[in-house]
């Protein structure tokens, strides 16, 4: 078998390995960048570290992080030659960053999650994906998370309190944050609450186009403890199989969401934070010894995975204004429905914040499920390749906040309020329209009030109407983008034969000729003629 071949050549495949990873280490080193700025969709790499019982099999690691990048993973496929001889194959993987089996959950959280607290507590967003095979480490990245996310979303209630000056207000009481837990599981079309007996719950969306949860039970949470008490009650109610590679694999999307109410300021919406341990992908050939209820299983599993990513990708591209096709397909599947404000950009008001971590096994022995993972999360952090500049300065355009500088914005808030804001007050940091537009709703609202004589509702109102801009100019440049799509050479409705006759007529240069000349024209020349 393939396998035992690897693990007896194993001596050369860690050798040729060791040899290619000294040989990087000679290349220039790239410098990890220093950015505190928020991206709306991030892609992160972990690779676990081998566990002891792969150990002792002799296993080798085949996918390590870029010694001299940060933002490369490479990868070694152990192969043989036709003559059975041994070769090693590289290849590298782009990420936004990338987490080795040294790094431990709180590196994890203090350089990819903790980000996102701080614009939750103020409103934003934020959703926390973690994929990967089954045994790949998944829910020990999203556990280890969790916790260190409760307890700071709770130490950092009193900073943002202070940097919003949240007790200026009149509103201000003793409790100005009520943060609510609920945690359920997605299977395939259906969905169950795991604090509630696993009571059906229903993903619905409203008439106004808002998401809602039918059913489900939220829980009050006093401490950072009362958080992760319910998560844990929560883990264990969830939906496990053993499976070829994890004794307990999970065989459902696990969401953790945590909401935010601000009861100083009640007109925002509530910040949210979804947490979200993805059901393990399993390769269809893994599972054909399984029954047709386990077959099914994993082809909704992996269609939904598909569809997640689909979404991730045309989020994306449509953000930076590379998308060709106008369709996001959210609605195929539960999970990336209940995530639309992440995805449907002509529906979402507040800034959204994704981060993805896919999670790798290094065991030489699970190639094929790492290089797979590789290949379906890597191509989601879309490439300066693509031609895309962030630094490329766009036009001023009076109706697109994406192109204002400092002074416009100043010009915007002046007209727009009726001289009812202060700018000083909304865009104390010489915010740009780029800046302006990525401040959570509530420390907007936050900041109207400050000027005289202004209520939360017209504040609320002034949010709105930025968001209505923002939401429009998206709109038309896809639309725009999508109209100067070269039109198809032929239409669709040509079969074969049309094709042929358009082609010849066009060679002949009597397209538009009157059909009576063509049919001679074409008679002189090729002698064949049509009807
Ligand atoms: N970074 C890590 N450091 C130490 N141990 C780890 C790490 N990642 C995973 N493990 C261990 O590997 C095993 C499998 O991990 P885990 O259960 O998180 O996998 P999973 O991807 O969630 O699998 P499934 O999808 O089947 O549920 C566990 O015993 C876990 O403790």
């Amino acid at each position: 078998m393939l396998e035992d071949k690897i693990i007896q050549n194993a001596d050369f495949f860690i050798k040729a390995i060791n040899d290619h990873n000294e040989r990087m280490s000679k290349i220039k080193t790239v410098n990890k960048l220093q950015t505190t700025e928020l991206k709306d969709i991030s892609i992160y790499l972990r690779i676990r570290p081998l566990m002891p019982p792969e150990i002792e099999q002799n296993s080798f690691e085949i996918c390590l992080p870029n010694k001299n990048n940060p933002y490369k993973a490479c990868v070694y496929e152990p192969a043989f030659r036709f003559d059975n001889k041994p070769v090693i194959k590289t290849q590298n993987f782009d990420f936004d960053y990338v987490f080795g089996p040294n790094d431990d959950n709180k590196t994890v959280y203090d350089n990819s999650i903790q980000s996102i607290v701080e614009v939750s507590l103020a409103g934003a967003l934020g959703v926390v994906l973690c994929y990967g095979q089954t045994g790949s480490g998944k829910t020990y990245t999203i556990t280890g998370i969790e916790e260190y996310l409760a307890v700071d979303l709770f130490n950092k209630m009193d900073k943002v309190i202070n940097d919003m000056n949240l007790r200026s207000l009149e509103t201000f009481n003793d409790r100005p944050f009520e943060i609510t837990v609920s945690f359920f599981e997605i299977l395939g079309s259906q969905c169950y609450d795991l604090l509630n007996n696993k009571e059906e719950i229903f993903i619905m969306e409203d008439k106004f186009r808002n998401m809602n949860i039918k059913g489900i039970k939220e829980y009050d949470c006093l401490t950072s403890d009362d958080l992760l008490k319910y998560i844990n009650i929560g883990f264990s109610h969830r939906k496990t199989h053993a499976t070829l590679k994890n004794d307990t694999s999970s065989r459902s999307h696990a969401i953790c969401q945590i909401r935010i109410h601000n009861t100083v300021i009640n007109q925002a919406n509530d910040g949210i934070i979804y947490l979200v341990d993805l059901a393990g992908s399993e390769r269809h050939a893994d599972s054909k010894f399984h029954s047709k209820e386990r077959l099914k299983e994993t082809k909704d599993i992996n269609s939904s995975l598909l569809t997640l990513k689909e979404c991730i990708r045309a989020r994306t591209l449509s953000t930076l204004g590379l998308q060709q096709h106008i369709h996001v397909p959210f609605r195929n599947s539960k999970l990336t429905t209940l995530l639309k404000e992440t995805f449907d950009i002509e529906y979402c008001i507040r800034p959204c914040t994704t981060i993805f971590i896919a999670n790798v096994s290094p065991n030489c022995l699970d190639y094929s499920h790492t290089i797979n993972t590789l290949r379906y999360s890597s191509p989601l952090k879309v490439s300066q390749k693509t031609g895309y500049d962030p630094l490329k300065k766009k036009s001023y355009n009076l109706k697109d906040p994406s192109t204002w500088e400092h002074k416009h914005v100043i010009q915007w808030i002046e007209k727009s309020s009726n001289g009812a804001i202060n700018p000083e007050f909304l865009v104390p940091n010489n915010e740009n329209g780029i800046q302006l537009s990525n401040i959570p709703e509530m420390e907007f609202i936050r900041r109207c009030l400050l000027s005289k004589g202004m209520t939360e509702k017209r504040a609320k109102l002034f949010y709105l109407k930025l968001w209505g801009l923002i939401v429009d100019c998206r709109t038309k440049q896809r639309k725009a983008k999508l109209s100067s799509k070269p039109k198809p050479k032929y239409d669709t409705s040509m079969d074969e034969e049309m094709i042929r006759r358009y082609e010849l007529e066009k060679k002949l240069g009597i397209y538009d000729a009157p059909k009576e000349e063509a049919r001679k024209k074409l008679m002189e020349l090729d002698g064949k003629g049509f009807n």
